[in-house]
């Protein structure tokens, strides 16, 4: 088949370890840079160009769109989709998990277990908010922050006023969510792809640090996941549209709590930590579920 990553650096782990793996099966990969893909829209047959050629027709796409891109990524993607290129994950299945809220809704409408969540606009209703999701302590996150950056413990009620108080006033949109006291500093993340959690690893932030993220200093190890689990993280990277997913879970004393879905799973931490080739079976799910013009949506939406 011949195989397209859109991503913006052949460089990283995940990109390089794709290609390898593509290659490995006999495929022809390509590297694209999203950004560098421009975009002929019109009634009849649309296409995609880059540095002045039209792209040939690709088998199938693998987005590794970052954050900061997703606007224009997923057009890119879109458009992949318009003209029958098979997506590892569809252009809408990535828009909806890059909204925090959004998602969250998502998830909750199908019952999945959550961190009891709220979010309002104005000041004045902060009080009611805090009271809703339970008192502090408490946890305060930028809707935009990635990599723990902009997620606070706030201890008091106090501290989660001003901090919220700061935060609004920087017109910055944020969310609170219950504190998952029992949950000890650590989080599970569970790679999903299809209907499978094919590896996952337990994440613990270091000593006096709530957040696990490896960039704020956390250590992963293997980990032995529990049947509901196992099923929560499918269930809610379905619910998401996602085929391949990083679905990161709080174990609560009320069973797993999802705490997001990332649509573009790095693969470096969890191939180190638990020794799976991660990127062979993504490229074996394309090989098995590759179609012309398969997608949920086609784009649409
Ligand atoms: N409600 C919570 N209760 C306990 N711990 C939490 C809670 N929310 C977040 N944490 C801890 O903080 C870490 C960072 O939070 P979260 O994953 O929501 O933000 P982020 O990592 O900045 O976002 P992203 O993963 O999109 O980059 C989590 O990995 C988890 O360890
Ligand atoms: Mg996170
Ligand atoms: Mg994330």
């Amino acid at each position: 088949m011949r195989i397209a990553i859109l991503s913006r650096n052949p460089r990283l782990y995940s990109t390089k370890r794709l290609v390898e793996a593509g290659e490995e099966k006999g495929h022809e990969m390509h590297v694209l840079d999203p950004l560098r893909c421009y975009m002929n829209i019109n009634a009849r047959e649309s296409s995609i160009h880059r540095k002045g050629e039209t792209l040939p027709k690709f088998d199938a796409v693998i987005p590794r769109i970052g954050a900061s891109i997703t606007f224009f990524g997923t057009a890119v993607l879109r458009q992949f989709e318009m003209i029958g290129t098979y997506p590892l994950n569809e252009s809408v299945a990535i828009s909806r998990s890059r909204d925090k809220l959004r998602s969250l809704q998502l998830l909750s409408r199908r019952g999945v277990g959550l961190p009891v969540t709220g979010f309002a606009s104005q000041p004045q209703d902060v009080p009611d908010l805090l009271e809703m999701v339970g008192g502090a302590p408490l946890v305060i996150k930028l809707l935009e922050g990635t990599q723990g950056i902009g997620v606070v413990l706030a201890e008091t009620r106090q501290a989660a006023e001003s901090v919220i108080e700061a935060f609004m006033g920087l017109k910055s949109p944020i969310m609170v969510q219950e504190y998952i006291k029992e949950a000890g500093g650590a989080d599970i993340r569970c790679l999903v792809i299809g209907d499978k959690v094919i590896a996952a690893m337990k994440r613990q932030a270091k000593s006096g640090e709530f957040r696990s993220n490896l960039h704020r200093g956390g250590s992963a190890s293997l980990v032995k996941l529990t049947a509901a689990e196992r099923a929560t993280a499918v269930k809610a990277a379905k619910i998401m549209g996602l085929n391949v997913a990083g679905v990161d879970i709080l174990r609560s004393n009320h069973g797993p709590l999802v705490m997001e879905v990332n649509s573009s799973p790095g693969l470096e931490g969890i191939e180190a930590a638990t020794e799976k080739d991660v990127a062979g079976q993504i490229i074996s799910f394309i090989e098995k579920n590759a179609k012309a013009h398969k997608t949920r949506t086609k784009g649409k939406g």
